[in-house]
């Protein structure tokens, strides 16, 4: 069998193109899913990536979260289909309530665009389990509002439950609470992270293919549960 990852693009999504290809590459099918789609074509995984959805207009995925699709990809959260959103994705499964927390501007009002260190936390997530839990990986990092904050209540949650996926390794880059660069939701089904492991599937392209562990893992994970 093979494990199907649909693809979401909204207007403005960016990352829609090397998601599919990143997918490809660790042997599934990409299934494109447009923002206005009322089903989500049978699809065993969901991708929600990266880019300026409806612009960045109010906030950062403040508008993707009313996309029809977003209805279809709530449900299926909620039955335990794994979701990764990535950067604006991120933020769409933040706005969305999949994920706790916001991600808010950059603590140096900057934009960052550079290769970044993660540390991996936890790797019994759905898309993290091909990962030692303490390996140390470079992708691209490209966001104006990547600085993750929560109460100090959900901080303390998220840290006591292993929730923290992923953390910047090195120097913060965005002021990120608790150096957080990733969060998984209470199942370890649901992740969200700001750099771009998409972007690192092939060392002539990307930094590195340290991304590709996470749609492996998926796979992993949607073939061990049929
Ligand atoms: N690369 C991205 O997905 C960017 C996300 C968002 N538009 C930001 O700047 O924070």
């Amino acid at each position: 069998m093979t494990a199907r990852i649909g693809v979401i693009t909204f207007p403005g999504t960016l990352d829609d193109v090397d998601a599919a290809r990143a997918v490809r590459q660790a042997g599934a099918e990409a299934v494109s899913l447009w923002h206005g789609d009322a089903d989500l074509k049978g699809v065993d995984a969901v991708i929600v990536p990266g880019g300026f959805s409806y612009g960045d207009y109010l906030r950062c995925g403040a508008i993707a979260k009313f996309a029809p699709v977003m209805d279809e990809v709530i449900g299926a959260a909620g039955k335990g289909m794994p979701v990764l959103g990535i950067c604006n994705g991120f933020q769409i499964l933040c706005e969305a309530g999949l994920l706790p927390g916001a991600l808010t501007r950059n603590e140096g009002l900057h934009f960052v665009c550079r290769d970044q260190w993660l540390r991996v936390e936890n790797n019994q997530t759905a898309w993290t389990t091909r990962y030692e839990t303490g390996a140390e990986i470079l992708i691209p990092l490209k966001s104006g509002e990547g600085r993750y904050v929560a109460s100090e209540r959900k901080l303390e949650e998220l840290q006591g439950e292993g929730r923290i996926v992923f953390t910047y390794a090195g120097d913060n880059p965005n002021g990120s609470q608790l150096d957080i660069a990733g969060i998984s939701n209470e199942t370890g089904r649901i992740v969200g992270l700001m750099p771009h492991p998409e972007h690192a599937i092939e060392a002539l392209t990307g930094p590195s293919d340290d991304g590709l562990g996470l749609f492996y893992s998926a796979i992993d994970s949607v073939l061990a549960s049929v």
